[in-house]
């Protein structure tokens, strides 16, 4: 059966960029969201998050009639959910957005539609979405029942674009689809194939699932290996920078960069979902998570140490000191501030510290209302005037482009090698 229309639940950095893959391909797209701000923007043919190039294809995707934003799932012949899976207690997976994205399309499945989870999720979560869907549609079958014969077809298909470029990698990474059949699998890919360029590869739903956390993971525990060696080259007074592009010689070496934490929404939150379903054997990925978190803590004793040795040696008091800290957001060149450890840094900073905090952060207008109060945005040239200790937190290309004779501070404390 071919897909006329295609439905959308969940309209954030995912959702909608692929609601809107979709509808730039002519297709009829119903883009849901229980967020009425995001489905009001969207159907101005407007977007209501950051995201290169989205702008354009969202515009024209609604004024050409192909896109509708709705808070209320209707009638379609394929469902992609692409809900948050945040965690919950001592971090585990939080399937409460994508059980009830999933009971809201029940009522509106039909005999023949397809139904995909794309939020990235523990091991066994589609096959807990069918079991679901199935409580809400006695009258329909399910895979796990029906197997190939079900009336509804469903896969786990993760998304695997990156923040910044998604537009471009959308249509040409490589999909992996996790059918719960092998005729779930084959409706997945050809519903993919409307705007995929990348391969569609199939395996099972559950292999499907792990393999998203396993990306994830895998660049968790490499960034906790080079946070590592951070921390072990700062006792040993090595320089971590050199030492790496020095290793990085060797033929078959390629270690990731240090910083001052690990942040974003996937990568210090999938891993997660591992350890919480097994924690006997999940030791490294369990640990790498640990010293990723334990950075900024780590960052802010060598700030407080800059800071000791600042009054030492200029006589000032601490309330006449000013700290400025380079970058915000959680990783170079976006403006994206949520879950960023520069931000929870800054923040630790301007709260301890007596004296002025200047934040310097080129891609934001506003100082975030968190730190209203607590410090103040400043341009780089203010910043490196006024400051009597410096903190790099951000590669942005801005700092990069920094000359090296006009920073004249002595204490400095840089997370990201800019200064080194
Ligand atoms: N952002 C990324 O870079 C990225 C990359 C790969 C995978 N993922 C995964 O994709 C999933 C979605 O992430 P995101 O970044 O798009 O999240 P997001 O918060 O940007 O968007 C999720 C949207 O779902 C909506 N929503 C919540 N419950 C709903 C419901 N019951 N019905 C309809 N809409 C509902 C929210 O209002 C929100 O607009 C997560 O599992 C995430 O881990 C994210
Ligand atoms: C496997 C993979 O690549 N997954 C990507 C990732 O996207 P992301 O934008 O979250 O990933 P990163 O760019 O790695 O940043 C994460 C944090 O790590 C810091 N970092 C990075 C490199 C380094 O050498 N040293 C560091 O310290 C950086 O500053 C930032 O805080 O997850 C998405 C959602 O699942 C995926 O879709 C997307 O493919």
């Amino acid at each position: 059966m071919s897909f006329e229309t295609i439905s959308v639940i969940g309209l954030g950095y995912i959702g909608l960029p692929t609601a809107a893959a979709f509808a730039s391909r002519q297709k009829n797209v119903i883009g849901v969201d229980v967020n009425t701000h995001a489905v009001e923007t969207i159907n101005r043919g407007a977007i209501h998050i950051v995201e290169p190039d989205l702008d354009k294809v969202v515009k024209q995707a609604v004024e050409g009639g192909f896109l509708r934003a709705v808070t209320k799932p209707e009638a379609a012949d394929a469902f992609l959910i692409a809900v948050p899976t945040p965690f919950k207690g001592d971090h585990e997976p939080d399937l409460a957005f994508v059980e009830a994205a999933a009971r809201s399309v029940a009522p509106v499945l039909k005999k023949g539609d397809l139904v995909i989870l794309e939020s990235t999720s523990p091991v066994g979560a589609t096959e807990q979405m069918a079991a679901w869907l199935a409580e809400a549609r006695p009258d329909l079958t399910f895979p796990q029942q029906a197997g190939e014969e079900s009336d509804i077809d469903i896969a786990y298909c993760p998304e695997r674009v990156l923040p910044g470029k998604v537009m471009i990698e959308l249509i040409q990474n490589d999909r992996v689809i996790g059918g719960m059949t092998p005729k779930s699998s084959a409706r997945a890919s050809e519903l993919y194939k409307i705007f995929l360029e990348g391969e569609c590869v199939v395996t099972n739903s559950r292999t499907a699932e792990m393999c998203k956390l396993t990306e994830n993971s895998f660049r968790d525990v490499n960034i906790a290996f080079a946070n590592e060696l951070s921390l072990i080259c700062a006792e040993q007074g090595i320089n971590v920078w050199e030492l790496i592009a020095l290793a990085n010689r060797h033929p078959r070496v390629n270690i990731l960069q240090p910083g001052p934490g690990v942040g974003g929404h996937c990568i210090a939150v999938d891993p997660w979902f591992i350890v919480s379903q097994n924690p006997q054997q999940a030791r490294l990925i369990h640990t790498a998570r640990l010293v990723n978190d334990g950075k900024p803590l780590w960052v802010m004793d060598k700030v407080k140490a800059a800071l000791a040795d600042c009054l030492a040696a200029s006589g000032k008091r601490a309330a006449e000191v000013k700290i400025a800290c380079f970058g915000l957001a959680f990783k170079p060149d976006i403006d994206d501030l949520r879950e960023s450890p520069a931000m929870e840094i800054a923040h630790m900073i301007a709260e301890w510290h007596t004296g002025q905090t200047l934040l310097v952060e080129p891609n934001i207008a506003q100082l975030p209302k968190k730190l209203v109060g607590h410090a103040e945005l400043a341009s780089t040239e203010e910043a490196l005037r006024q400051a009597d200790v410096l903190v790099m937190l951000v590669d942005h290309k801005q700092f990069k482009a920094i000359a090296a004779d006009s920073v004249k501070q002595q204490f400095i404390v840089d997370t990201k090698g800019v200064w080194r």
